[in-house]
């Protein structure tokens, strides 16, 4: 994985959102930490190309966000802060088919996919259920399902642990510690990037601090504590 902020900067309706940004992403697990409204979601939306620079650029394993968008989206997949927002079919062995469509699959080869992405996850179960039926942590899986079946490289989560209970928080954590992918995750769940490799800290648009997590999460929290 090698993504790129080259004096990136976002704007919306002529506001700075995120201040001109250089910094380069490598690391396996890296967690996004910082106040509401800081700027956290619009940065993690630029590596995808959600949102496109305003200014300088973004690029992802040497595609260009701006212009290479089908090559970004396929390298880097995006998980929604509502699950629901993103999947689209009501029975779920569906919508996670959906994913394949740009895939050269037989009948079988599809299913045999959908199945093994459902089994990673322990949900065989649900591949029959009607999607809204499901509960917030079986959700939150369905939706990794759906994006981890495209194999994307990098996975982007927006605060995946946030509306769940402390079961289906434990299960969500343990998911995204035993992912293959590289995993980017906004979180306010300071134990969920406690063990990562490296976190960033937005405050007011600005990147604040940027390394390994003890020290970026006890300045989180002295900024809490202002
Ligand atoms: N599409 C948009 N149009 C206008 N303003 C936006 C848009 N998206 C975000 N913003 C503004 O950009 C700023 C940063 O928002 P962002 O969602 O990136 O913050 P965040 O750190 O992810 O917040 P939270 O923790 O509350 O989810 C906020 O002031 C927000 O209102």
């Amino acid at each position: 994985m090698d993504i790129r902020f080259e004096q990136a900067e976002a704007r919306f309706e002529g506001r700075t959102v995120l201040h001109p940004l250089t910094l380069t992403l490598s690391e396996r697990r890296i967690g996004i930490i910082g106040l509401n409204g800081s700027g956290k979601t619009t940065f993690a939306r630029m590596i995808n190309g959600l949102v496109t620079p305003a200014a300088g650029r973004v690029t992802v394993n040497g595609f260009d966000t701006a212009s290479d968008g089908e090559q970004v989206r396929s390298a880097a997949g995006f998980i929604f802060q509502n699950p629901q927002n993103q999947i689209v079919l009501p029975i779920l062995k569906e919508d996670i088919a959906l994913g394949l469509t740009s895939r050269k699959l037989s009948r079988e080869e599809k299913q045999a996919e959908v199945n093994a992405v459902l089994a990673r996850f322990g949900i065989e179960h649900l591949a029959d259920r009607r999607v809204h039926e499901l509960s917030g942590g079986e959700l939150q899986l369905a939706a990794l399902a759906s994006v981890l079946v495209t194999r994307p490289e990098i996975l982007i989560m927006d605060e995946p642990t946030n509306q769940l209970d402390l079961r289906n928080r434990a299960l969500v954590e343990k998911t995204v510690h035993s992912l293959e992918e590289n995993v980017l995750v906004i979180s306010h769940d300071l134990d969920l990037i406690a063990g990562f490799d490296r976190v960033l800290l937005f405050h007011e648009g600005r990147l604040l601090a940027d390394g390994e997590p003890p020290a970026v999460i006890d300045q989180y929290r002295t900024l809490c504590a202002a």
